[in-house]
């Protein structure tokens, strides 16, 4: 994997990084990376993200899952890191990603539909939740197991459970005999994709989860006390400047179909951890060359408020563009749609450099397994050298706890603080 700055450096953008800004900026990184490397060193809480490429073992994931590795479909009932990371490795590396369904919402509409559509007797059940409480993945399972029943299916021969040791889902555990992964030690959900949380699905659909935490070790091994050498870091490093200037939205945008969900795990990752004291990033999701046609005019003459991090492979399939005799076509003779794909994302970052955006591009060598533990590896790594830079609490998530203490009156109908915040909210009804 590499990183390319250059149309996100000060001669070219504004808000850009300007090279001596770097080089003082490497010296904070240097010392970033012996607090990351000592923090490793311990298992420290949060830092112990970045041990799981040697930590995680597959073999004991592949155990796990090997009485439902029949199953044609897995559904995934989890949220948050619990979901992500796990949607993401099966929408990068499986022929057929349709084969994993994913329950991260408790819309009825959607629950009822996706379930009604899943062939149970062949579909395994992949629950997820580190804490083991969250409402909506607990909701959500009560729901799936009754509709199993229901029809008649032995729900138990064909769930896997990934949780802490204590909980109402450790409860069931015990009480039906599941087979249960644990979570990883001091690994807050949204850095735990290289771990049980993110892999069973892929392990289930007989993925290369040893390739992906074979990429993502060499991605640690690339982490060094300078930017210069080390993509993630570099990443990071850009990143962070870029918001010091004021660039305080980064959209990412992957030109490849495969890597949308990327964005939408990189979206919880970066939001959650670095979203404090009043700073942080808003990472916008996009997917080129599609949101060419409905973002890139606002990231290219909208406010000087964002930077634009794109991703691709540099290896596509060949697709060629039949050849057609009309003349207004002739750009397209002799080309494949990997070529076309591969000039969009060209044009797309020398536009906003033309027009004085940062741009960041990330380039795999393939988006195979590898690739993608890599790409994961190195934003984790970006994440936490980013929340060393800005001295923040990286790993927790405080701010996600009033709204769902305030659910969970709601639903209880007792009086909280919460409750009574949301009863007096601001009103103004337009019918
Ligand atoms: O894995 P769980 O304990 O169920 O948590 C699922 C998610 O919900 C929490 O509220 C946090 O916002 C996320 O960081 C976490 O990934």
């Amino acid at each position: 994997m590499h990183v390319d700055i250059g149309a996100a450096l000060g001669e070219v953008a504004e808000p850009g990084v300007d090279e001596d800004e770097l080089d003082a900026l490497d010296e904070r990184v240097a010392t970033a990376h012996e607090t990351i490397a000592a923090g490793r060193e311990n298992g420290d809480f949060g830092y112990a993200a970045l041990n799981l490429p040697e930590e995680t073992d597959p073999s004991v994931i592949r155990e796990a899952v090997e009485p439902v590795t029949d199953a044609e479909y897995v559904v995934t009932v989890g949220i948050g890191g619990s979901a992500l990371g796990a949607k993401t490795v099966t929408a990068a590396l499986a022929d057929r990603p349709d084969r994993h369904v994913i329950l991260d919402n408790v819309d009825p509409e959607h629950i009822e539909r996706t379930l009604a559509a899943l062939p149970l007797e062949d579909t395994a059940i992949n629950v997820v939740s580190k804490s083991g409480t969250t409402a909506e993945t607990l909701a959500n399972f009560l729901v799936v197991r009754e509709t199993y029943e229901d029809a008649g299916v032995d729900w138990t021969e064909l769930t896997v459970v990934t949780t802490g040791e204590s909980g109402p889902l450790a409860q069931l555990v015990e009480e039906h005999d599941l087979p249960r992964l644990p979570v990883p030690d001091g690994v807050p959900g949204r850095f735990a994709a290289l771990s049980s949380v993110g892999l069973v699905p892929a392990a289930i659909l007989d993925l290369d989860i040893e390739g992906l935490l074979s990429g993502a070790g060499a991605a640690a091994d690339d982490l060094g006390p300078s930017l210069y050498d080390s993509p993630a870091y570099a990443y990071g490093a850009v990143c962070y400047a870029l918001e010091e200037r004021g660039a305080g939205v980064n959209a990412v945008m992957p030109y490849a179909e495969r890597l949308e969900l990327f964005a939408e795990w990189f979206a919880q990752l970066w939001a959650e951890s670095l979203g404090k004291d009043g700073r942080g990033q808003t990472p916008a999701r996009a997917l080129g060359a599609t949101d060419q046609h409905s973002q890139l005019q606002l990231y290219r003459a909208g406010p000087r408020d964002k930077m634009v991090t794109v991703v691709r492979p540099r290896e596509r399939a060949d697709v060629p563009v039949p050849e057609t005799d009309h003349d207004s076509l002739s750009y397209l003779s002799g080309a494949d749609l990997g070529q076309l794909l591969d000039a969009e994302y060209d044009a797309t970052v020398a536009s906003l450099a033309q027009a004085g955006r940062p741009a960041v591009e990330i380039e795999l060598e393939r988006l195979d397994a590898e690739g993608l533990g890599e790409l994961l590896f190195a934003m984790e790594a970006a994440t936490i050298l980013v929340g060393e830079l800005a001295d923040i609490e990286t790993f927790t998530q405080p701010a996600v706890e009033w709204g769902k203490r305030a659910a969970r009156g709601l639903l209880s109908g007792e009086e909280t603080e919460e409750t009574k915040t949301v009863a007096e909210r601001p009103s103004y009804r337009i019918d």
